[in-house]
């Protein structure tokens, strides 16, 4: 690995640049959604493709998140591949994530960084690279939607240099 370190530029998340990696879950217009329990509720339908595997369980947990300090340094990416993993978030905080094609390997240079509002969750598709939760700000909790069921679903790796997330305005 060399140890130059690359610079990562962070973007906003929107649903269009987020599409090669998973869904974004969030309540807008952009959404199918509609009023239900005779217009007490609108229901914002079908969000994201959870994706537990042929032979798993979907299954929803609590992330309580350490919030991260920024500069960060990304040195691994980790991958499920046999499901998809969601983050809602709970705590109502911005969130970072990094995620890279699911095609190859990655390489610091085919890092995304995104940043997250605190009404916007992300599922990642199976097998999408990405780092780990990387909470902002305070201790944060996150819904998570993944799998349980057999055989080994986290594949890491190291990156090839260090990526750089700088500190946000
Ligand atoms: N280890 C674990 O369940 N968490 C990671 O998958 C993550 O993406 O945070
Ligand atoms: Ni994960």
């Amino acid at each position: 690995m060399t140890t130059t370190p690359t610079l990562l530029t962070i973007e906003p998340l929107t649903r269009e640049a987020f599409a090669p990696f998973g869904d974004v879950i969030q309540a807008d217009d952009a959404a199918n959604h509609f009023t239900i329990n005779e217009g007490n509720t609108e229901r914002y339908h079908d969000l994201a493709r959870i994706d537990p595997g042929e032979d798993g369980r979907a299954i929803v947990s609590i992330f309580r998140g350490l919030p991260r300090t920024l500069p960060f340094t990304v040195t691994m990416m980790e991958r499920h591949p046999k499901a998809s993993q969601a983050f809602i978030p709970l705590s109502g905080r911005p969130y970072l994530v990094v995620v890279a094609d699911p095609a190859s390997r990655p390489a610091v240079a085919d890092l995304r960084v995104f940043l997250c509002r605190g009404d916007q969750g992300v599922n990642y598709a199976r097998g999408v690279w990405h780092h780990p939760l990387l909470a902002l700000e305070a201790v944060s909790d996150f819904l998570i939607v993944d799998r349980s069921g057999p055989g080994e679903n986290c594949d890491v790796v190291p990156m090839d240099a260090p990526g750089v997330i700088p500190v946000t305005d």
